[in-house]
């Protein structure tokens, strides 16, 4: 499902250029979730954000689906993005004025993958059924986190990519949410890719990866 080949990324920095990526590989298969380890300031977030399309690497290959990135356009990569990557970032990007009943909808209507029943059963089991009409600064900061995570399942997506996605959860609900995106990604056959500093919950995940020096290891 996602292939990423000798993908090399540098930032320009006043003291030259600070090369991230220096010929990063990995595979993830369909079905399986992965974790995404790696010391802060690694290139964990640059890894993920390139996958996504939302930055352009200086060399190397990335395919998802069998469709590599680089012959696409901003369109094409928007497109993409839209209809097979769920995005679970450390910024949740609810939409205040939507209910958190719509916020969650709202990527599956998006990818016209719109299906109330999906969408209840994974409130259900996100903890967030009883939340659906309150308002985004009506609930938790945590509440938000698992709404986002909600948000990107409910649009089925072949390819998640979570950075973090229970950074601000204590560590039964970040247990309980890693099970059930592991659960539902296996269950669905979808691929995941999850940056995570826990090495408990990345013990929960099919594999591990680790980024050190710019390689995976
Ligand atoms: N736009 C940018 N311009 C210059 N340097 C950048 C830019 N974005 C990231 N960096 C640098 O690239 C390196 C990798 O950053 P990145 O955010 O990918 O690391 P990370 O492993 O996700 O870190 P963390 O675990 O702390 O979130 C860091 O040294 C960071 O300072």
């Amino acid at each position: 499902m996602l292939s990423v080949t000798s993908l090399v990324k540098s930032y320009p920095t006043p003291q030259g250029r600070l090369e991230v990526l220096r010929g990063a590989d990995l595979d993830v298969a369909a079905g399986e979730c992965v974790a995404l380890t790696g010391e802060s300031g690694s290139g964990k977030s640059t890894l993920l954000h390139l996958i996504a399309g939302l930055d352009a690497a200086d060399d190397g290959e990335i395919t998802i689906g069998g469709t590599p990135l680089r012959g696409l356009d901003d369109r094409g990569r928007a497109r993409l993005r839209r209809e097979h990557v769920g995005l679970v970032f450390q910024q949740f990007n609810l939409i205040p004025s939507l209910r958190v009943g719509a916020n969650l909808a709202f990527q599956a209507r998006i990818a016209r993958r719109h299906d109330p029943q999906w969408e209840a059963m994974l409130a259900d089991r996100l903890g967030i059924a009883a939340l659906l009409d309150r308002y985004p600064d009506q609930i938790s900061g945590g509440q938000q986190q698992r709404v986002a995570i909600g948000r990107a399942l409910a649009a089925r997506p072949p390819l998640i990519l979570a950075d973090e996605p229970t950074g601000n959860l204590d560590e039964a609900t970040s247990e309980e949410v890693v099970r059930v995106i592991r659960d539902l990604v296996r269950e669905s056959g979808a691929a995941c890719l999850m940056v995570t500093h826990s090495t408990h919950l990345a013990g929960m995940l099919d594999r591990r990866l680790h980024l050190t020096g710019g390689h995976i290891a």
